[in-house]
């Protein structure tokens, strides 16, 4: 069980959502922030960064690794970076705790599997619960030793690095996270990796490597990845200033699909990420009948930003189902509380992925959306949701699911009456002071 138990009562809104608000960092960039700019030469400045639980797993990690990370609790989101370049970490005196981070565990397992020394992954029970076949099986194709419960699948992970040889591999299930794994260890390997993706899986890892001077060529749904023979460059802006992490678009669908439905609300959200392999909720919000405004659109850096300006609006069904799932994998719990308040049927179908997420975010879902009064139907790959629907206030559950928890937040926001929220302090995971940030409470600065 995830120990955290804090209440939080939320009552319905009286008044609408206005202003302007800075989500915090993007999750994935911030991890990856820390992983690849440990590998260069050289120091990378970070600013925008995400000070969130899942984040500080990474951190505390990547410094059990011998990387001098700098980072004052004063100044949150600014990390720096001492790069110890491919061949400079070092073997961790103690077990690397993961908390309740796949990211980080599957990322780690890549990087780890070519290293010269013995590492033990771990985390939180639910971390533990969810699937590594998909990392280390096509690790140990590549020569790493790695081993855990479960015939090698779950963690604890026990990691024996060793000289790995370059596969070609065919991902049976569209994962940034895999890709990324294998993209580390192909650093590492002797001779060209090639992955082959099913879906288009979100590419923060491609860009940034890119950036970073390795050798690496994409085409379509491939990667191939070889062994830098000249050092990694840290990462920076296209000025040479610290790199700017976006804020997150997984994050800011909870504050869009709140204005989409508290009434005569109107919100700017600024230097929001707009990278194509994650805007899928803005495509799903489309389809449903919304639109938006972009302002401020910025291209030029490693990854695009934009501001999203959005306002209340009547959303209708829709159907979402093959890559659009891919490209808003994070964002379904958010997605079925919109579905709540939207016209005819909503079917979410090939997203059997999110049943071994933080948890089975098809049952969890339906389970607590249906406390409230929604319609839901769980479906194995997805689920039917039937609106609109009016929502009561009840007493719900986050079951540790920092996206379930903001997710119900929302729905509270909209409901007849009070809504006890359990759990709630697992939105610290990927989101600090979600809720004063919501409701403007928050000042907006950067760093
Ligand atoms: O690579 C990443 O940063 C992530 C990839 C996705 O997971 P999968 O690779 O398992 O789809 C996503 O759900 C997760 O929140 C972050
Ligand atoms: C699934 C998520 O993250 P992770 O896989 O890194 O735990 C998430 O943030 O929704």
């Amino acid at each position: 069980m995830h120990k955290t138990m804090q209440n939080l009562t939320i009552h319905p809104l009286t008044h609408p959502l206005t202003g302007t608000r800075r989500v915090p960092g993007d999750k994935s960039i911030s991890h990856r922030a820390l992983i690849l700019g440990a590998l260069a030469e050289g120091t990378s400045d970070v600013v925008g960064w995400l000070p969130a639980a899942d984040c500080y797993a990474t951190l505390h990690v990547m410094r059990a690794l011998g990387v001098p990370i700098e980072h004052d609790p004063a100044t949150p989101t600014r990390v720096r970076v001492h790069g110890v370049g491919l061949h400079g970490l070092r073997e961790p005196e103690n077990v690397l705790d993961c908390d309740g981070s796949g990211t980080t565990m599957r990322l780690l397992c890549g990087l780890l599997a070519g290293q010269s020394f013995f590492s033990v992954l771990t985390g939180r029970d639910a971390l533990r619960r969810r699937p590594m076949r998909r990392v280390a099986d096509p690790l140990r194709r590549m020569g790493a030793a790695i081993d855990g419960r479960d015939g090698g699948n779950l963690a604890p992970l026990a990691i024996r690095g060793a000289p790995l040889r370059a596969i070609t591999y065919e991902m049976p299930i569209a994962s940034a996270q895999v890709k990324s794994a294998l993209m580390l260890a192909g650093l590492y390997a002797e001779g060209e990796t090639v992955i082959t993706q099913p879906g288009p899986a979100r590419d923060h890892t491609e860009r940034m490597l890119h950036a970073m001077g390795a050798p690496l060529t994409l085409e379509a749904n491939t990667v191939r990845v070889q062994a830098p023979q000249a050092p990694l460059r840290p990462l920076t802006a296209p000025d040479g200033g610290a790199f700017v992490v976006p804020a997150d678009i997984s994050s800011a669908a909870f504050l869009i699909v709140a204005a989409l439905l508290v009434p005569n609300s109107t919100l700017r959200l600024v230097d929001v990420g707009i990278n194509p392999t994650r805007t899928g909720i803005l495509d799903i919000l489309q389809r449903m009948g919304a639109t938006w405004a972009l302002d401020n659109v910025r291209e030029d850096a490693i990854e695009p930003t934009a501001d999203l300006i959005v306002h209340h609006q009547p959303l209708h069904g829709t159907t979402i189902a093959g890559d659009l799932v891919v490209r808003a994998i994070d964002e379904f719990p958010i997605i079925a509380v919109a579905a709540t308040q939207a016209e005819g049927e909503t079917i979410v179908r090939d997203a059997a992925e999110l049943r071994v997420k933080e948890t089975d975010r098809i049952g969890n879902v339906a389970r607590e959306l249906r406390k409230m009064g929604a319609d839901i139907e769980p479906l194995d790959d997805g689920f039917v949701v039937r609106g609109p629907t009016p929502l009561r206030g009840a007493t719900v559950e986050s079951h540790g699911d920092h996206r379930l928890a903001m997710a119900l937040t929302v729905a509270a926001l909209i409901a007849d009456g009070p809504t006890t929220l359990q759990g709630a302090d697992v939105m610290a995971d990927s989101f600090p002071r979600f809720v004063e940030t919501l409701l403007g409470e928050v000042e907006e600065t950067q760093a």
